[in-house]
């Protein structure tokens, strides 16, 4: 009874290891930047990082029941063993150490082959999520066929690995039982030999049985040690490739958010790493409550203007908030300033309600009424509790739009950069919405990026960016001419 308690307590304890250190690596993994998890390809690091973790606490629930278990046990059989007839008990003690010694051996092949395995199972689990994002584009494409083929490639490559990896993981055990067992061969014969009375000791049958049954136990015993040593050797492996990810996320969940300053930009430039510059010398001024907006032709750099503010790279000239420059503020008080809506709405498979208020407490109706998106939720059978999917896959583009600018809004902050929030609305909706938006950032400054330009007669400032220049100025202004003399 006291012995299940214990088992009981110690999975109960790695269990919660499990999940504490889950829970640290989904908040270390969240940290990462959105570059280095496109780069490591994110399927493929969570795999790999939650079956490492699986290893660790397994590792360490195994050494924690088996020490006890296994270590007072075999010191208890050792010393019948010897008692009885230490001569034989040396010999027949000999076989388990090196059935230690072969599964040390033998463990390159089963972390080769357990590595192999890990690593098939991420590349899956990228190429499932390959699969299930972008279903639809390879079946309209045509491409279903070569897909499927390539699928079914990393699905025999995971077979494979994974068919090899439990061949060496489950065949060996047996094999150094055989060999920790072998010395029965000895005691059989030198046992018998007791019996006979020609032997290094007198024995009657119930010795001899005693003896038989106390070194079967001991080979048994010994045997769970060889695996508790593979189990804490994998740990041990597992750790270190997971250490770097065991930090607590730095970053706490709700940022405070500063206070509405003039934003002042001076000489701002830009350019990618080991890129040309994308723009330069822009320079102006905003009040909180003024709306600037950034326009020009395709892919002349107004989301990468947007995302400066998001300081991921280093840029040139100062970007000042009141009198401090962004560059300089920590990371957590950069996120109380800085609101950032990109191209993509970046919903979670969750309720609208939650998707809006993201953990806060707050009347989600307000800022969906803001987004002119109330009614149509209404409208649905569950209302604000629907659940939006995926990245928001069960909404239409416009809803899932102005979804991710309802968040936006409730999480107002001093600045807010909104890339092309409308171009998936018509006139009238954008017209609301833009009303609506002006009434209730009068505390903050909005840079509104877009090509779509009819609402911007109604700016204070327009940044007119086009192949590396940027001009500032009102939207009668006239527009910048590109090299060959064309306006833009
Ligand atoms: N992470 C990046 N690394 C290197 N170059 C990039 C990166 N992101 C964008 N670019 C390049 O910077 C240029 C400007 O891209 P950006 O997305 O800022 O343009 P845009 O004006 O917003 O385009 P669009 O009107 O199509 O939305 C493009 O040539 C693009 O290829």
């Amino acid at each position: 009874m006291g012995q299940k308690n214990y088992r009981l307590y110690v999975r109960r304890f790695a269990n919660n290891v499990n999940r504490r250190m889950k829970h640290t690596l989904y908040g270390s993994l969240v940290q990462k930047s959105r570059r280095t998890l496109s780069e490591e390809g994110a399927g493929t690091m969570m795999t790999k990082a939650i079956l490492d973790v699986d290893d660790c606490a397994e590792g360490m629930r195994k050494f924690t029941t088996e020490l006890f278990d296994t270590g007072v046990a075999l010191l208890a059989y050792a010393g019948m063993l010897l008692f009885y007839d230490w001569r034989l008990a040396l010999i027949s003690m000999i076989f388990p150490p090196v059935s230690y010694v072969i599964a040390e051996k033998m463990k390159v092949i089963v972390q080769r082959t357990g590595a192999a395995y890990k690593e098939q199972s991420g590349a899956l689990s990228s190429a499932t999520l390959d699969r299930a994002a972008n279903a639809v584009t390879y079946r309209v494409f045509g491409c279903e066929p070569e897909r499927m083929a390539a699928y079914e490639e990393n699905l025999s490559a995971y077979e494979r690995s994974a068919v090899r990896a439990n061949i060496w993981s489950a065949s060996l055990p047996p094999i150094y039982r055989i060999i920790s067992m072998a010395a029965l061969v000895f005691i059989l014969y030198f046992g018998g030999r007791n019996v006979l009375g020609q032997g290094w000791t007198a024995w009657d049958i119930a010795a001899f049985t005693t003896f038989i049954s106390c070194f079967t136990r001991l080979a048994v015993k010994s045997s769970s040690a060889a695996k508790l040593f593979n189990a804490v050797h994998k740990a041990q492996v597992s750790w270190k490739r997971i250490r770097p990810l065991m930090y607590a996320p730095e970053t706490p969940d709700t940022p405070e958010t500063g206070v509405p300053a003039v934003l002042t930009v001076q000489g701002l430039g830009f350019a990618y790493p080991g890129n040309e510059t994308l723009f330069s010398d822009v320079s102006f001024a905003a009040r909180p409550g003024q709306i600037i907006g950034v326009t020009g032709p395709v892919a002349c750099g107004k989301s990468s203007l947007g995302k400066v503010f998001l300081c991921e790279y280093p840029y040139r000239g100062s970007i000042r908030l009141g009198d401090k420059e962004l560059a300089e503020m920590d990371e957590r008080t950069r996120l109380g300033e800085i609101g950032y809506l990109g191209h993509d709405p970046e919903l979670f498979n969750d309720t609208i309600e939650h998707n809006i208020l993201m953990g806060d407490e707050g009347d989600a109706w307000e800022y969906l009424r803001m987004v002119c998106l109330d009614e149509e939720i209404r409208e649905m059978p569950d209302g604000i509790e629907t659940l939006v999917g995926n990245g928001g896959v069960r909404l239409s583009g416009g809803q899932a739009q102005r979804l991710a600018l309802a968040r936006t809004l409730c999480h107002k902050k001093p600045v807010l950069i909104l890339d092309d929030p409308f171009s998936a609305l018509d006139r009238n909706t954008e017209r609301q919405i833009f009303e609506n938006l002006r009434a209730y950032t009068t505390d903050a400054v909005v840079i509104l990026i877009s090509h779509r330009r009819y609402l911007f007669s109604e700016l204070e400032q327009v940044i007119w960016l086009n192949e590396g220049r940027a001009v500032v100025g009102t939207y009668e202004e006239p527009p910048i001419k590109n090299k060959q003399g064309q306006e833009v």
